[in-house]
């Protein structure tokens, strides 16, 4: 009877779950209004009281998904993986392991805070150079109002080809090559998949699909086609005379994603092999792509919304490029203060796909330092987008002002850091924070600034009367993101 009342008895009973008050809790109700309804429910019941709920957790159904106040904040985002874990969380959200898929890495992560970070300067130029030649290549005749049906796949691709150039370098990374095709092709299929084996499989036999699903056994396959291209550009690299290795950061002889992995095995003094690099590498891009290109088409339907800023950063950024010739560099981007608080603000309004951040699996039992517990299994997060729409956070928070951040940046001795775009800060979550804050985010925020300049400069673009009251984010259980169906007008602007 014991071990029945056990069983039965949800894990984290003394936590208060929020359901939907007129009781119903169906999948349908859970899909549209979780964000909404139900989260907002929890954020002014116990959030703002600083107190913990819990809700149905629709990564595991077994264990319980509980909120967060933000009194647990620092305790969270400094813990090791082995008390809270970033990469367990990811692993069932996409039932990664099960399926065969390569996890994000230490590793990989490291490699792009370290090497990716202290080598972006250097590669702002062929970024734009990637950027405006792929935006050349996909974009239709704009001599008249045009319509885009689906920007998000432009986009996608202009960012897919900048991060190919960075990650891989020219040799392999260029223009329409395979590693282009084949890392896009993977992103698209791990995610179609991933609905697909679920419905195939259930749960417990899912592990099962990476034998005998073909949808998983084809992703097999491409990764293993990446490990071959890889094979010799990481041979060159391992064989590589001190000299080549030694000469300072930006100068060295090799500077990519695949230098980069080496660095930080040569430093631990153990063996990198080409599938290694396969997984570290497509894992990166895999992070980076949807969450860049769905924010750069986040920040595009703001702009639409807001032509009056959007007139306003096209002037920012003709006196910055005025004032220096020669193609963008992280300094000349830096100066472009309005687009980087207009960016901050796309993110604020709509937390970039994050409405739960710092989404973590405790591993062992945990009680804080108050005295509150929770179960080995649990999954937690803090509730990042209702935060960004918190007046005791945000000052009239249903504004989007895109100068909100502006004005608190030139507020502190003139310039701070804390205000920007990619400034981590406890009261906007959508990089994360702590330990796992994301390290692409200079990277991203370079990609993005890039593409709204080359967009603001050469295009007008709106949406179609016709297509006014269509919803610009569209929600889905726990995701909030743009509306990728919505087609844009672009029409070229005259120099
Ligand atoms: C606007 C675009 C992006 C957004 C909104 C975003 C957001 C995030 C968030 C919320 C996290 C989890 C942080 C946490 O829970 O504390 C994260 C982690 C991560 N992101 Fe990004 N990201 C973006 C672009 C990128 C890019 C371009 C890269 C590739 C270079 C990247 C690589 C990573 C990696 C490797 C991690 C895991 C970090 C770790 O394991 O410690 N992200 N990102």
């Amino acid at each position: 009877v014991w071990y029945l009342y056990k069983s039965t008895r949800p894990k984290a009973s003394h936590v208060p779950l929020v359901e939907f008050e007129e009781g119903d809790n169906s999948p349908a109700r859970y899909e549209t209004d979780t964000v909404t309804v139900l989260l907002g429910k929890g954020y002014k019941e116990y959030t703002k009281k600083d107190l913990p709920f819990r809700i149905q957790n629709p990564f595991d159904p077994k264990q319980p998904l509980i909120v967060l106040p933000f009194k647990y904040l620092d305790e969270v985002k400094w813990a090791p993986t082995s008390r809270f874990s970033f990469y367990d969380f990811i692993d069932k959200l996409g039932s990664m392991t099960q399926l065969g898929i390569p996890l994000l890495s230490h590793e990989g992560a490291m490699s792009a805070r370290i090497g990716l970070n202290k080598a972006l300067g250097s590669k702002i130029a062929l970024m734009q150079e990637a950027c405006v030649g792929t935006f050349e290549k996909l974009m239709p005749d704009c001599t008249d109002w045009t319509e885009v049906a689906m920007p998000y796949i432009v986009i996608m691709q202009v960012f897919a080809n900048m991060s190919a150039w960075v990650f891989v370098g020219e040799e392999i990374g260029s223009r329409e090559s395979e590693w282009q095709k084949l890392t896009l092709g993977y992103v698209h299929k791990v995610n179609a998949t991933l609905d697909k084996v679920r419905a195939r499989y259930p749960a417990s036999l899912l592990w099962l699909a990476k034998y005998l699903d073909s949808d998983v056994k084809s992703m097999a396959k491409d990764r293993q086609v990446a490990g071959e291209l890889l094979r010799e550009p990481l041979e060159a690299r391992l064989a590589a005379s001190k000299d080549q290795l030694k000469s300072e950061r930006g100068s060295r002889h090799f500077e990519d994603g695949v230098q980069w992995l080496a660095d930080i095995y040569m430093d631990k003094g153990e063996t990198l092999t080409p599938d290694m690099v396969q997984q570290k590498l497509v894992t990166l891009v895999f992070a980076s792509i949807h969450s860049t290109s769905s924010a750069a088409l986040t920040i595009l339907l703001d702009l639409i919304a807001h032509p009056e800023a959007a007139e306003e950063i096209r002037q920012e950024v003709d006196r910055v490029r005025s004032a220096n010739s020669g193609p963008w560099t992280r300094q000349t981007l830096g100066e472009l203060r309005l687009l980087d608080s207009f960016m901050r603000e796309s993110a604020r309004f709509h937390a970039f796909a994050q409405v739960l951040s710092l989404q973590r699996i405790a591993q062992v039992p945990w009680t804080f330092s108050d005295g509150f517990s929770i179960p080995a299994g649990a999954t937690i997060a803090f509730l990042g987008y209702h935060q960004g729409h918190d007046p005791d956070f945000h000052p009239d928070p249903e504004t989007f002002d895109p100068k909100r951040h502006l004005r608190k940046r030139e507020a502190y001795d003139g310039d701070s850091q804390h205000f920007r775009f990619t400034s981590v800060t406890d009261d906007l979550l959508h990089f994360g924070s702590g330990v796992h804050a994301c390290p692409g985010r200079f990277f991203a925020q370079e990609s993005l600034k890039l593409i709204m300049v080359h967009l603001l400069t050469n295009y007008d673009f709106k949406v179609a009367e016709k297509d006014e009251k269509v919803p610009k984010m569209v929600v889905r259980n726990l995701v909030l993101k743009a509306n990728m169906a919505l087609p844009v007008l672009f029409k070229e602007r005259k120099a």
